[in-house]
This record gives C-alpha cells, sequence and structure tokens, in this order.
C-alpha cells in the first residue's frame, strides 16, 4: 500500500527514533514536523509505532479532506486513557450518534445563549471590569504588578464558569477556581504524545502514578461542574427550581429543559445526567486553557513589541472616542490592526502542538494516494502556521503580513476545520477581542524586570505552555 512519504519506519517501533531524534534536534515537536514537512512535502507519513500517521500542512489540502469530504473524518482517534476517563462521554474524547447529538446541541445552545452577539458580550464585558476593579484596588501610582498567566486563567474561567453553570469566581468561590486550575495544570504534565498512544493497561502496570493523576483530575474536574448540575436537577426535581425553557441562564438550564422533554418522550439516549457532566468537563477545559494560554501568549508578545501595542491603542482610541466607551463587538469592521494582531497572536499561539488524529470511515484519496478505510490522519495545525511557505519568516511577529496580504487569514485555522472543529470557536473570538482589546484600552503593558519569553516552555508536550515565569505591569492610562 502506497502511503504519503516520510521518513523509512521500522519493525514494531515505526518512526519514534526519527521522531525523538528530530523534536531533539530541533528543539521541539512542531520544528520536527516542519523539518519533515520541508523533506517530504505538505502532506506526509509518521509511523507512530506499527501505525502510520498522516499530518497534512497546508491550507488547501486540509479543506478539501476535512471539509469538502469532511463525512469520512468525523471520528477522532481516542487516547485511550481520556476515552477511559470520560467513559466514551462528552465532546473532546467520544464518537458515534451520543457524541454528533451532543455536538449540535452545544452548538445550537450557544447560539441560542447569544454566543458571538450582544448577550453574550454583556457577560464579557461584566467579567473584564470584575477582574480589572479587583486588579484596580491593588494599584500602587496607577501601576499593578499582574501575574498575567493567573489573571488570564481566572478570567477566562470565570467567564466560562459563568456560561455553564451561571457563576462567575467571586472572592468567596475563587478557591474552587484554584482548585481546579491546579488540576488542569497537572493534567498538562501528562499530555505528552507517549501518554496519548499507550493502552490504558500499559500505563496502569507500568506508569500507575501518572496513570493515577490522569485519572484522578479529570474526575475531580467533571465531578465539580458536576456536583452543581446535580444539585439544580434534584431542586427540579423536588420543584424548588424552575427552569425557563425560553430563556435558559446558562448551558446546565438548556440541558436539564431539553433532558425533561426528551425524557417525557422516549427520546434522544443522550440526555442523561452522565451525558451532561462529561459535556460540562470538556467544554469546562477545552475552553479554559486554549483561549488563557492564547492571552498569555499575546501579552507576552505585547511585552516584547510595544510598538504594536502603540497601533492597536491608536486604532482603539479613535473608534472608542479616546476610550470613552468600552470596545464593542460592533467595532469589529473597524478594528483591521487589531483583527490582524489577534491573527498573529494565534498563529504564533497553535494551542496544540499535535493535533487531535481523525480516522476515516471509508476509503479515500489525498493528493493522488489512494488510502484505506481506518487511516490515522490530522490538520497539523501548529506546523501548518509555522510552514514557511505559507507565513514569511514565521518565527517573526508581525501582525502587518496579515494586512498586506488580505487572503493570509484564510491559511489561518487555529479552531481546526471540519466535523470536529472548535465548537468553541465564537465564545474564543468574542473574549479574544474584547478582552485584549478593552485591556489594551485601560492598561499599557510592560515588562516587571525580565521580558518574557515568547519561545514556548513545554516544546515536546502536546499541548502548548506560554512563559509564566515572569510577571507583567498594567500601568493604568
Ligand atoms: C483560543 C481559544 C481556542 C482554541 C485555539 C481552540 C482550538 C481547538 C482545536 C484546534 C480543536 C480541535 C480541532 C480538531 O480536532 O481538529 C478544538 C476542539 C474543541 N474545542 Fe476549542 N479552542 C478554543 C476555545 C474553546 C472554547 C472557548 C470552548 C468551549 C467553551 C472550546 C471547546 C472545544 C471542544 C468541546 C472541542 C472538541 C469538539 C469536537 O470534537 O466535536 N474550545 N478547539
Amino acid at each position: 500500500k502506497k502511503l504519503p512519504p516520510g521518513p523509512t519506519a521500522l519493525p514494531l517501533i515505526g518512526n519514534i527514533p526519527q521522531l525523538v531524534y528530530h523534536a531533539w534536534r530541533n528543539k521541539g515537536i512542531v520544528p520536527a514536523f516542519e523539518y519533515f514537512r520541508k523533506t517530504y512535502g505538505n502532506v506526509f507519513t509518521i509511523w507512530l509505532g506499527p501505525f502510520p500517521h498522516i499530518s497534512i500542512a497546508d491550507f488547501d489540502t486540509n479543506y478539501e479532506v476535512f471539509v469538502k469530504n469532511g463525512n469520512h473524518y468525523k471520528d477522532r482517534l481516542l487516547a485511550p486513557i481520556f476515552e477511559h476517563c470520560n467513559e466514551s462521554h462528552g465532546l473532546v474524547f467520544a464518537n458515534g450518534e451520543i457524541w454528533a447529538e451532543m455536538r449540535r446541541f452545544t452548538l445550537l445552545t450557544f447560539r441560542n445563549m447569544g454566543v458571538g452577539r450582544d448577550i453574550h458580550e454583556d457577560r464579557v464585558l461584566e467579567e473584564i471590569d470584575g477582574r480589572c476593579a479587583e486588579l484596580d484596588a491593588t494599584a500602587v501610582d496607577g501601576k499593578v504588578v499582574v501575574n498575567h498567566g493567573e489573571f488570564f486563567e481566572l478570567m477566562v474561567g470565570s467567564m466560562i464558569n459563568s456560561l455553564l453553570v451561571g457563576k462567575r469566581f467571586e472572592e468567596h468561590n475563587k478557591p474552587e477556581f484554584f482548585h481546579i486550575r491546579h488540576l488542569l495544570h497537572e493534567l498538562n504534565k501528562y499530555f505528552t504524545i507517549f501518554d496519548m498512544i499507550l493502552p490504558v493497561w500499559i500505563l496502569k502496570k507500568f506508569f500507575p502514578h501518572r496513570y493515577q493523576r490522569t485519572k484522578e483530575g479529570m474526575d475531580e474536574i467533571a465531578n465539580y461542574v458536576g456536583r452543581i448540575a446535580e444539585k439544580r436537577f434534584e431542586d427540579m426535581k423536588s420543584g424548588k427550581y424552575i427552569v425557563d425553557e425560553e430563556n435558559p441562564k446558562d448551558f446546565v438550564d438548556a440541558f436539564l429543559a431539553k433532558m425533561e422533554k426528551e425524557n417525557k418522550n422516549g427520546g434522544h439516549p443522550a440526555y442523561t445526567m452522565k451525558s451532561l457532566k462529561f459535556v460540562l468537563s470538556d467544554l469546562w477545559s477545552a475552553g479554559h486553557d486554549t483561549t488563557a494560554t492564547t492571552l498569555t501568549s499575546a501579552f507576552n508578545q505585547f511585552a516584547n513589541h510595544p510598538e504594536v501595542v502603540k497601533k492597536i491603542r491608536t486604532e482603539l482610541m479613535k473608534i472608542t472616542n479616546n476610550g470613552s466607551r468600552p470596545l464593542s463587538l460592533q467595532d469589529r469592521t473597524e478594528t483591521h490592526y487589531l483583527y490582524a494582531t489577534i491573527a498573529e497572536v494565534q498563529r504564533h499561539a497553535s494551542i496544540l502542538n499535535v493535533n487531535f488524529w481523525k480516522v476515516s470511515d471509508g476509503p479515500t484519496k489525498i493528493n493522488g494516494y489512494e488510502l484505506d478505510s481506518g487511516e490515522i490522519l490530522t490538520a497539523q495545525v501548529s506546523a501548518l502556521h509555522a510552514n514557511e511557505d505559507i507565513f514569511k519568516n514565521p518565527k517573526e511577529f508581525n501582525p502587518d503580513r496579515f494586512l498586506q496580504n488580505e487572503k493570509l487569514i484564510s491559511q489561518l485555522i487555529p479552531f481546526g476545520l471540519g466535523k470536529r472543529s472548535c465548537v468553541g470557536e465564537n465564545i474564543a473570538k468574542t473574549n479574544l477581542y474584547l478582552m485584549i482589546g478593552n485591556l489594551l484600552l485601560r492598561y499599557d503593558i510592560q515588562p516587571h524586570g525580565k521580558l518574557p519569553s515568547t519561545e514556548e516552555i513545554l516544546p515536546y508536550s502536546s499541548a502548548k505552555v506560554p512563559d509564566t515565569s515572569v510577571k507583567l505591569e498594567f500601568v493604568k492610562l
């Protein structure tokens, strides 16, 4: 069988030695992928053990495969450990009819809750006001030293918690947030390419500590959000809580209303409390780290590139009448430079070093290669964003590249594409736009001592981690 080109694979271990060598030599997984791309072309095969994995690192082929022929690539290759922990439920680590129904329901619910429109904007602006008030209360001569990684995690976590279970994180419940945050950080340590491919029994037998930490972390996050939903369900049954079906206050309300309806009519089996628990925990984890990481990367870039901040601010001041009102989603068509900057931030931040793999469910053809059913492949988003044939001088932070070539923006796919693309894309875009824009309207960003690095901290991990070892100064304008 002919697969797209790649390094010569050894029996059983495949290309693992070459992957390790090139990752070590090029100082990271993404530069290793870039090496393979340059050597073998935009579509290349890496054998992880005895299984070939096909990476696609250009936009056109990805579009052809995952959008035009998307129906063949609905199934994700599930990392055994995560499938085991989520008991095949939820959105991220599940396939099949329950996943499909939950995805449809989630997208519809977000749309009904006004995501990307005014109602959602109010929620985000309320969150920004709340967090900035806390900062301002500790300012000395208009200046606050901010642990920006933590600040963005709290702001995003609070926003998502409010959207999902109706609760912001304020003084009284902040410890709950810090507990979840700690668990998420622990989980990140075990999110390597090897943890993702090892069968559960091997992890349990040979790496019991890794297995235990992953399982406990995932269970605890699911139980935290699950408990709130469970309590509301009990109150609903006893008549203490009434869900307004037409006007749900959060995701849990919308789900409970739908579950009641479906159960009455003997409807879809996906509407159970177990399903809700795992969908909530997936939305929480997938939505939190990704957005917070992107914001942290953005502000690390801003500290290193004051000229970019200056240009954004000039644009924003003009539109908001010298900052006399907050930046709103309605301003989106006027803020070309801010848009270009967010695109460049997302290109650099590309939060998944290794994107989730998909499995084809029928014979397909990619770039002239006839592939069997069951082939493993992915839009290798990070490699695509570092592809120097598309993005010249990819290491450079240069928002202007998107203004000089307006078509370039369509080559950027930070949220993936096709049937398994990000369900939180509109939430994330709203958050990034309003949070970055409104913070830069309020504060100037300065390094506190050493400049933060814009290199990633764990280049061998599956997910990117930005530098949070130094703090920033937010100086009130
Ligand atoms: C800057 C922020 C974000 C980025 C860069 C991002 C990126 C991604 C990417 C690359 C994927 C995988 C696509 C694939 O498999 O090809 C994904 C999936 C997903 N994202 Fe996001 N995401 C962000 C924010 C969010 C938010 C705010 C939420 C929810 C509140 C969310 C929920 C999800 C879920 C549930 C999936 C799995 C979807 C499925 O398999 O059907 N994400 N995201």
